[in-house]
């Protein structure tokens, strides 16, 4: 079972739009996947609990259907930095429930089991740890969404260098259109190619229509 974790150069700039383009792709190749949504918030209170956006399209996405509580085993209801959300509610994020979680998916045996982080690379889970601290102890391979605007090009070779230094493998990049008056986009990409160790995935524009998303990339290297 192959396990990426999905990170950006920031919240807001397609994580969850890339993923969702990944699983397509990934199921038209006959893949069996799976996906997850370790830990959320901007959570919606429904009849069967929390429910986060990104978790209910992540587990619409993948080949493997799987309860909500298996796709996202974290969940708070306030838009904001997960650990403060748990503060406000007298709580601390329990990582063992995020390391218990993950290995439940090897019952599924997915080909990939997709991971999609919250915020950026460094999201603290609280108690001076981070959530890229599980990442590296997991030993996740990682995917970088890179934001395209201007201010990305720092974000992302920074997320990069963090990644590297935490011991983890860059396995793919994709730059994900933002901001469409973007000025010099292929110069920006240009650098990205140049400075990122890791191999280029695809260029995702800005779409209409979410379901063309996958048809922007080329997932050979993650294969
Ligand atoms: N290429 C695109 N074309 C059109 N809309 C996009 C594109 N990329 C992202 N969006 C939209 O921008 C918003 C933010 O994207 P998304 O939710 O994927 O970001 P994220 O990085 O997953 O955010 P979070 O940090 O909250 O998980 C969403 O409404 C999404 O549908
Ligand atoms: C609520 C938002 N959409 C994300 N789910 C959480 C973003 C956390 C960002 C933490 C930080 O400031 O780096
Ligand atoms: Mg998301």
């Amino acid at each position: 079972m192959k396990r990426i974790f999905v990170t950006g150069t920031d919240t807001e700039v397609g994580k969850t739009f890339a993923s969702v383009a990944i699983l397509n792709q990934l199921n038209n190749r006959r893949l069996r996947t799976a996906a997850c949504k370790p830990v959320a918030s901007g959570c919606v209170d429904t009849e069967e609990g929390l429910r986060n956006e990104d978790a209910l399209a992540l587990q619409q996405a993948a080949s493997v259907s799987l309860p909500y509580a298996q796709v996202n085993p974290i969940a708070f209801a306030a838009p904001v930095a997960p650990h403060i959300a748990a503060s406000q509610q007298g709580m601390t994020i329990d990582e063992s429930r995020l390391s218990d979680n993950l290995r439940h998916f090897a019952e599924y045996s997915p080909d990939l089991l997709l991971v999609e982080g919250a915020g950026g690379w460094r999201l603290p889970l609280g108690g001076g740890r981070f959530l890229s601290d599980w990442v590296k102890e997991q030993k996740l391979s990682v995917v970088l969404v890179v934001g395209m605007r201007l201010g990305c090009l720092n974000h992302a070779l920074l997320t990069a260098e963090a990644i590297s230094r935490d011991g983890l493998e860059l396995v793919g990049w994709i730059a994900n259109q933002v901001e469409t008056d973007m000025p010099y986009v292929a110069d920006n990409l240009a650098l990205l190619k140049a400075e990122l160790n890791g191999p280029f995935l695809g260029h995702i524009p800005r779409l209409a229509n979410a379901g063309l998303a996958h048809q922007y990339l080329d997932l050979t290297p993650l294969l």
